[in-house]
């Protein structure tokens, strides 16, 4: 029997709908992606550590689930939102039901609710903790529980969720990409990589691997020295969960290896970038998710249309004298990419790996290794 599940926000605003996954209760902060497709990569991309994602695309879970489309081990947003969950999966890679895999992996969602409303108005009030809940609480108690829920801000998620070992990457990008028609035969490896995982999605590895890199990942707290001890050409800083201007020394160890090595970052680990360079962060009234944001590069004129998934962004008047913003948002005007050409660096907020989404932007990874080549 399908169970009534709530869904209440810090500001007082609640919806009934029916509970799916795991049953019980669960706390985060309420988000939304617009993309269309790809809900397993959203719902298990680490950046989605301590957050519930609501899906603007309103039929959710006709592809099912399977192993290959994981981004990170497990799924790592605490909760989902959808408006109409597919009763019956329909696809040749399917292994089990959203819903089965929700369950499996302990994760409560919600369905049957009015997406569109829930989407504008956080769009109008922001991005805000909120309780999904099929316990039975009143909407009342439950709109008290997310109002004294701790917020993004100043928490330090990606240290946790790092690997807490260093290992190495070799494998190029799986088949089913190559299905899409654009056939890859990855380069020979040339390149000694040292990618800091703050979080990271796996697709970001894959793509490294394609344009010739011998990827070792390390800890979010390894040290530039233990870093530039390897030797290697170049170091990639990933994505990641929670607020970059928390993430534990990571500032200073960016700071000690630019100029010294080629350094290319996406998202949290371009927001890292721009701290190690001086400049600030900011939380973002309800940030950019989804699988259609467009870029302008400032250098070409040229614009990409973009995946993203952040809350934070770079303040572009901090990074004055400091960096070259070489990327903006077209809907919103905010920074999306900087380099510092003397150092040999270059970072964008938005994700080139896409998994979901448009692959507009994967040449970035090209960019990287000639960078690298010198
Ligand atoms: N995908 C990411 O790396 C997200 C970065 C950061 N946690 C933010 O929300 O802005």
């Amino acid at each position: 029997m399908t169970k009534r599940a709530v869904l209440a926000l810090a500001d007082g605003t609640t919806f009934e709908g029916r509970a799916f996954g795991a049953v019980g209760e669960t706390v985060g902060e309420v988000v939304f992606n617009t993309t269309m497709y790809g809900y397993q990569e959203v719902l298990t991309d680490p950046s989605y550590v301590g957050q519930i994602v609501t899906m603007s695309y309103p039929e959710i879970g006709n592809v099912g689930a399977n192993p290959e489309d994981e981004e990170g081990a497990r799924v790592h947003a605490v909760g989902m939102v959808v408006r109409a969950l597919s009763a019956q999966p329909s696809n040749w890679r399917a292994k089990e039901s959203l819903d089965a895999y929700l369950k499996r992996n302990g994760v409560a969602g919600i369905e049957g609710i009015d997406t569109r409303r829930l989407v504008r108005h956080l769009r109008t009030h922001g991005a805000q903790m909120g309780v999904i809940s099929s316990e039975g609480l009143s909407p009342e108690a439950l709109v008290e529980r997310a109002r004294s829920a701790r917020g993004m801000e100043g928490l330090d998620l990606a240290t946790g969720v790092s690997t807490k070992e260093a290992y190495t990457f070799t494998q190029p990008s799986p088949d089913v990409f190559t299905g899409l028609g654009e056939v890859r035969v990855p380069a020979e490896p040339r390149f000694d990589v040292v990618a800091y995982d703050y979080g990271l999605k796996k697709s970001m590895l894959h793509f490294l691997v394609d344009v010739g890199c011998r990827v070792t990942v390390v800890p979010a707290t390894t040290t530039a020295e233990e870093v530039l001890a390897r030797k290697p050409n170049g170091v990639f800083l990933a994505n990641g969960p929670g607020d970059p201007a928390a993430v534990k020394g990571a500032d200073r160890t960016v700071a000690a290896l630019l100029g010294k090595v080629p350094v290319f970052g996406i998202c949290l680990g371009h927001q890292i970038m721009a701290l190690a360079l001086g400049g600030r962060t900011y939380k973002m009234k309800f940030g950019h998710r989804g699988g259609n944001q467009p870029v302008k590069d400032l250098t070409t004129g040229k614009v990409e249309i973009t995946a993203q998934n952040h809350g934070f962004a770079v303040d572009d008047a901090s990074l004055k004298g400091l960096a070259v913003v070489t990327h903006i948002n077209l809907n919103d005007g905010t920074v999306e990419g900087l380099a510092v050409p003397d150092a040999r660096a270059f970072s964008v907020q938005y994700h080139p790996e896409a998994s979901p989404g448009p692959h507009d932007a994967r040449y970035l990874f090209d960019r990287f290794a000639k960078l690298m080549a010198g």
